[in-house]
C-alpha cells in the first residue's frame, strides 16, 4: 500500500494541492491547526471558508493531528511564510525528525530574520529533503482542474522526481528545475510587485502605467535574484515572469487586491487586519528591501512598496519620488 502525502495548511492553496493530488486516487492527508475547523471540512468534505464550491475526493482526509505525518511518504508545506518556522520545528518533532521530502509551497521571506524558505528549512528541519513548488497557479484554478503549468524545483533530481510523479495530471503541469533559489525568489518578489500593480490600477492608472510596472519590476526582481545566485531562466520562466504577470493582472490576487485598495486611500494595517486570507507581499516587502540593500541591489519600486505598507510614506509620495528619479540607461 502506498503512503498518504501530508498536506500542512488547509488555506486555499493546501486545500487545492490536497485536491490535486488526491484526484489521482492517492490518500491526501490534509493538515489544519484549527481541531473545529479540521472536523467542519471533514464533514462538509468542502473546505467553505478558503475553497467554496469544490468537493473533496475521498481519499481525502482533514485532520488537526500533527502525530498523522508519521505515516506521510513527503509533505506539500503550505503554511504561510510568516509561521512557517514553527510549523517546520513542530512538524519535524511530530516527524520523528524524519529525512522525508518536503516541497515549499509558500511565497515570501520570513520578516524577522529575511530568510528565505529553503533557509527557514534547513535550519529548522535540518534532514528534510527540500523542493520549492512555485508559479502562476490560483488555487481555485487549479481545484477547478483548469490547466496550469508551475515550476518544481530541487537540487536533488530524486526529489524532482519524486514530486513530479505525485503531482503531475492531464491538467496540472510542473516542469522541472535544478534552481531551487531562484523559484523561490521569484514567488516572493513577485508578491510585492504585485502590490505595486494593484496600487497602479487603484489609482486609476492606465495599462501603461501597468505594463512599465511589470517590466522594471522584472528587472529589479532579476537584478537580486541574479545577485544571489540563481539562474535567468528561472526568472524568465514561470516562477518569475510567469508568476509576475498572473499576479498584476488579476483582481483574484490577494497581493494585487491588497495594493488597489491602497491606490483607492485605505490603509494598509486595517485593510490587512479585515482580511481572511494572506498577502504575503505585505510581510516580504520590508525583508526583502533590507536583503538588497544589503547586497547592495536597487529595488525602487519594492522600496516603495515596503514604505507605504510601513506607513513610512503615502502612496502619492512614492508614486512622486519613483518617476521624478534621475533618469538613467534601462537595465
Ligand atoms: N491561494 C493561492 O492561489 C496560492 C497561494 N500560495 C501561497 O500559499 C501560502 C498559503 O496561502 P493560502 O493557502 O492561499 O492561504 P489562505 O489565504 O487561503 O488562508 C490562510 C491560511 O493560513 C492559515 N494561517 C494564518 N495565519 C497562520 C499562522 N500564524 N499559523 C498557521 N497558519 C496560519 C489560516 O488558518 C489559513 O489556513 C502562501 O504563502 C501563498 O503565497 C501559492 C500559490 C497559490
Ligand atoms: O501566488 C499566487 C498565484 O500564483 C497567488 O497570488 P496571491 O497570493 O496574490 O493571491
Amino acid at each position: 500500500m502506498t503512503k498518504p502525502i501530508f498536506v500542512a495548511g488547509a488555506g486555499s492553496w493546501g486545500t487545492a494541492l490536497a485536491v490535486l493530488v488526491a484526484g489521482t486516487g492517492r490518500d491526501v492527508i490534509l493538515w489544519a491547526r484549527d481541531p473545529e475547523k479540521a472536523g467542519a471540512i471533514n464533514a462538509a468534505r468542502e473546505n467553505r471558508r478558503h475553497l467554496p464550491g469544490v468537493k473533496l475526493p475521498e481519499t481525502l482526509s482533514v485532520t488537526s493531528d500533527m502525530d498523522k505525518i508519521r505515516k506521510a511518504e513527503g509533505c506539500l508545506f503550505v503554511v504561510p511564510a510568516q509561521a512557517a518556522r514553527e510549523h517546520l520545528e513542530a512538524f519535524r518533532e511530530a516527524s520523528g525528525r524524519a529525512a522525508m521530502p518536503v516541497a515549499l509551497c509558500c511565497k515570501g521571506l520570513e520578516r524577522a530574520t529575511m530568510a528565505p524558505m529553503h533557509r527557514v528549512l534547513e535550519e529548522a528541519w535540518p534532514e528534510a529533503k527540500g523542493s520549492v513548488l512555485s508559479g502562476p497557479s490560483f488555487a481555485s484554478d487549479v481545484a477547478k482542474g483548469l490547466p496550469t503549468a508551475v515550476t518544481l524545483a530541487s537540487r536533488d533530481e530524486s526529489q524532482r522526481n519524486f514530486w513530479l510523479d505525485r503531482l503531475a495530471t492531464s491538467t496540472f503541469r510542473p516542469y522541472a528545475s535544478d534552481d531551487p533559489l531562484g523559484a523561490e525568489i521569484g514567488g516572493a518578489v513577485k508578491n510585492v510587485l504585485a502590490i505595486a500593480c494593484g496600487i497602479s490600477a487603484g489609482k486609476g492608472f492606465g495599462e501603461s502605467a501597468k505594463a512599465a510596472l511589470i517590466a522594471r519590476g522584472f528587472v529589479e526582481m532579476s537584478r537580486f535574484a541574479l545577485a544571489l545566485g540563481a539562474k535567468q531562466e528561472t526568472l524568465s520562466g514561470l516562477a518569475g515572469l510567469g508568476d509576475l504577470v498572473l499576479t498584476c493582472n488579476s483582481s483574484q490576487s490577494r497581493n494585487f487586491s491588497l495594493g488597489y485598495a491602497l491606490g483607492q486611500g485605505e490603509e494598509a494595517q486595517s485593510y490587512l487586519a479585515a482580511q481572511k486570507s494572506v498577502a504575503e507581499g505585505a510581510a516580504t516587502a520590508r525583508p526583502l528591501v533590507l536583503w538588497a540593500r544589503k547586497i547592495g541591489v536597487e529595488m525602487p519600486i519594492s522600496e516603495g512598496v515596503a514604505a507605504i505598507i510601513d506607513g513610512e510614506a503615502s502612496v502619492d509620495e512614492v508614486i512622486d519620488a519613483l518617476m521624478t528619479r534621475p533618469l538613467k540607461a534601462e537595465g
